[in-house]
């Protein structure tokens, strides 16, 4: 894992003339096309970790199988110096390392025959394939389970399997979607902690799809989202969880964001004053909405409130008895001006040109 980048690289990492072995050539460019479902553009430089993120269709699925070469697309992905699409590169000649949730172990294959398959499939000696595979198993700590077959692991242990044989296949490009979708939090939680430790010696390009804003925070160099087939924003970690641009990201950082005029403002629930009566103050700061629910969050209750756009506010417990707010009540919302905080629409990073 590296630092952030600087900022926004400005072309094709290694177009020809581009100085061979430089950190450009080594990462990915991928300007990719899938009619209807995806425009985007993804550039990372090598030891990079990427998470993507987004609502439900947003199109996360489809840049990593795209860029696996497991969806036709158009356009261009270049990883580590090569070019994938000109000519294109069959999903098997690609250094690439896939943990998909539906891309399942092979079933009649021991966890170690399973790791070993990538080397093998690269030419690597069967015995030379095996103790790759074996320390592999190792660095996850289930060396132990090396000749059990998938039906006989769990899902954490099928899980640490998988990425494993991913990682021993040295990929140039490791793609993972939702790799702890599924598991229990628990296991979940150690998974995490493995994997950030794996990735941090990683010196290819990862991309992560994840729905958890904790995956992004702790694991991601930079985080790219998506939505409807579009990058909507791209930057650090601490800069996306920051100046939101989508409601989406807003709901993941526990934010109110609204859009005004090529003007994102946003500001936190706990700025968010609850009443049942209109409040004084400027109009711009003030909805009228209906309480859709009311849940404990930390010491307070996080009412989610439908308004010309939905809200979030936290109050008190006892506040929440005293105004009788339950789902269904009609309440007035206001926030003092000083509490938001306004950003260009552009200060986060390029969003690509819509085609
Ligand atoms: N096999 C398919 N054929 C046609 N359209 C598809 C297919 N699979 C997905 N889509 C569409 O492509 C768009 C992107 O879907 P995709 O699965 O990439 O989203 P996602 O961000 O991964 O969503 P989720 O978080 O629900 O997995 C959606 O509009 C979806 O309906």
């Amino acid at each position: 894992m590296t630092g952030p980048l600087d900022g926004p690289l400005d072309g094709p990492p290694d177009a020809p003339g581009s100085a061979p072995g430089s950190d450009r050539g080594r990462g990915l460019f991928a300007d990719v096309d899938v009619p209807g479902r995806l425009h985007a553009r993804v550039e990372a430089g090598p030891g990079e970790v990427l998470a993507v993120i987004g609502p439900n269709g947003a199109g996360k699925t489809t840049l990593l199988r795209t860029l696996a070469g497991l969806l036709p697309a158009g356009g261009e992905v270049r990883v580590a110096g090569t070019s994938w699409t000109d000519p294109p590169l069959p999903v098997r000649d690609r250094r690439l390392g896939l943990v998909f949730q539906d891309q399942a172990l092979f079933p009649h294959l021991s966890a170690l025959d399973n790791v070993a398959f990538g080397p093998r499939v690269r030419g690597v000696p069967r015995r030379a394939a095996e103790a790759t595979a074996r320390a592999w198993l190792d660095r996850f700590g289930i060396e132990d389970l090396a000749g059990r077959r998938p039906r006989e692991l769990s899902g954490g242990q099928a899980q640490r399997v998988a990425i494993a044989r991913a990682l021993a296949a040295d990929p140039a490009l490791l793609l993972l979607d939702e790799p702890f979708g599924g598991l229990d939090v628990g296991v979940a939680t150690t998974l995490r902690i493995e994997l950030a430790r794996h990735l941090a010696s990683y010196d290819g390009v990862a991309l992560l799809v994840t729905h958890e804003a904790l995956d992004a925070l702790t694991l991601a160099d930079r985080v790219i989202v998506l939505d409807d087939g579009r990058v909507a924003q791209q930057g650090t970690p601490t800069e996306v969880a920051a100046r939101p641009r989508t409601d989406h990201v807003a709901r993941l950082v526990g934010l109110n964001v609204i859009r005004e005029a090529g003007v994102f403002r946003s500001f936190g629930p706990g700025a968010v004053t609850v009443s049942l009566s209109r409040p004084e103050g400027s109009a711009r700061n003030i909805w009228r909405g209906t309480v859709l629910s009311a849940a404990p969050h930390g010491d307070a209750v996080r009412l989610l409130v439908a308004a010309d756009r939905e809200l979030i506010a936290d109050v008190t417990p006892a506040a929440t008895a005293e105004l009788g707010l339950a789902p269904g009540r009609d309440v007035w919302l206001s926030v003092k001006e000083m509490a938001v905080r306004t950003y260009s629409a552009d200060v986060t990073g390029p969003l690509p040109s819509a085609p």
